[in-house]
């Protein structure tokens, strides 16, 4: 079998930024360059331009995913110096037949995106009898974060397909070596390679896993534990970034500093003051969770203090929000323990047991339901809503991915309003 291709997709927003990522990530081993979609509509065929001078040696890859006048936006792509150019493979056939009578005539090749294509399979036949040259396993970003496989995707085609099959989707040099394993010829990886800080040793690390395929066994992981384990290795500002800047509670604070909390939200109402419900909840609440407790937003009375937090932290809770104050900060702070509250005070109320348990509350101006996602640490506190907790937790990663490379350039001496080309971007009226 002849030796796989790495191409490194250039899903950014500047040509200068792309054109030195796309330096580190040849020096890596990346064969084809694709000027990735984002980057075509940020700046235009002459995005494709420069990386063809650029690049002499390298096959130019043009994402244009082309939805309509095929022969047209084939023959911009082809005069700007792609060699290869991808469309939409749920394009209507009058499109496809257009791309590639306008490829044939330009010299350059066609591969279809099987991006949100129902039966890929016998797509992918009528694409190849319709002369189109590679048919890529595209899950798209946006799927990936809702847990789709471009894996599963290429499996479905193995042995199906007689044209070259190219695989894309967030895959990294783990998922590369399986993706060659499955029979792809064509390893496209984006976001794995351009966000690295190190962008050379990332596209190093997949060239190398496509060039000897090592598969490890994969240990199976239910959605929760997925859903924890991205939060745990991620901020709470990563995730109220990755929902819009939504979620984080107004005001709320770490009473012991530097600590974080993850968990599903155990919900507290109570009447200020009353300490029987929050302290009731703990006997409800398991390991992993997070107690959020609505004290009506009182701060001159705590509901929670040094005793509670010792058998919440006995029965395996990881954290506890308060819409309202706590008290024993000292001891609290000694612990370690994750608290987040609103104020500090001395006395307690009483525990007259007025209040609820596992009902929706409005904590700090955010709804909380319990099973919501808590993710907690020294800037503040996040309430993720339980059905959207996977692809937030996914989004997350991927803001924290982005800010090692925007971390890097500043490193390197760039401005972060250079960076995120901050003038480009204002919003005109
Ligand atoms: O085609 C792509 C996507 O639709 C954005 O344009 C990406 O290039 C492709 O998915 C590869 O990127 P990663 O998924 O980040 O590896």
């Amino acid at each position: 079998m002849a030796t796989p291709t790495l191409q490194v997709a250039l899903d950014l927003l500047e040509l200068d930024r792309a054109v030195e990522i796309a330096d580190e990530a040849v020096r890596g081993g990346a064969d084809w360059i694709e000027v990735g979609t984002p980057l075509i509509k940020s700046e235009g065929m002459q995005a494709v331009r420069t990386l063809r001078e650029r690049f002499p040696g390298h096959e130019i890859v043009a994402d244009m995913k082309i939805a309509d006048t095929g022969a047209v936006e084939v023959e911009m792509a082809a005069k700007s110096g792609a060699g290869v150019v991808c469309i939409l493979a749920d394009a209507d056939d009058a499109v496809i037949v257009e791309a590639v009578r306008s490829a044939r005539k330009y010299g350059v090749r066609l591969m279809a995106d099987l991006i949100n294509v129902a039966d890929p399979v016998s797509r992918s036949r009528e694409l190849a009898a319709l002369g189109v040259d590679y048919i890529n396993a595209h899950v798209g970003i946006d799927q990936q974060m809702i847990g789709r496989s471009s894996l599963d995707l290429l499996r479905r085609l193995a042995g199906e397909v007689g044209t070259p099959v190219a695989v894309a989707g967030g895959l990294d040099a783990e998922t590369a070596s399986e993706a060659v394993a499955a029979g792809a010829s064509i390893v496209i990886v984006g976001g794995n390679i351009v966000k690295a800080a190190d962008v050379t040793g990332a596209a190093r690390r997949v060239r190398e896993a496509i060039d000897q395929p090592e598969i490890r066994p994969r240990e199976e992981e239910s959605q929760d534990a997925a859903i924890r384990r991205l939060f745990e290795a991620v901020s709470a500002l990563n995730v109220t970034d990755a929902m819009h800047r939504k979620g984080a509670m107004a005001g709320v604070v770490s009473i012991c500093g530097r600590v974080k909390a993850v968990g599903r939200a155990v919900t507290v109402r109570t009447l200020a003051g009353d300490w029987a419900k929050p302290v009731e909840a703990i006997d409800v609440a398991g390991p992993g969770d997070v107690l959020v407790v609505r004290n009506e937003g009182r701060t001159d009375v705590a509901p929670w203090g040094e005793l509670a937090t010792h058998s919440a932290e006995n029965r395996g809770v990881v954290g506890i929000v308060i819409d309202g104050a706590v008290r024993d900060v000292d001891d609290i702070r000694e612990m370690k323990f994750p608290v987040f509250a609103t104020a500090t005070v001395p006395n307690a109320g009483e525990p007259k047991g007025l209040g609820e348990i596992n009902t929706e509350v409005a904590c700090c101006g955010q709804e909380v339901r319990p099973g919501d996602w808590i993710v907690a640490d020294e800037s503040g506190v996040v309430v993720v809503p339980r059905e959207r907790a996977y692809e937030v937790a996914r989004r997350a990663m991927e803001v924290k991915k982005n800010e090692e490379r925007i971390r890097e350039e500043i490193r390197r001496g760039r401005t972060l309003s250079e960076v995120s080309e901050l003038l480009k971007w204002e919003k005109r009226h």
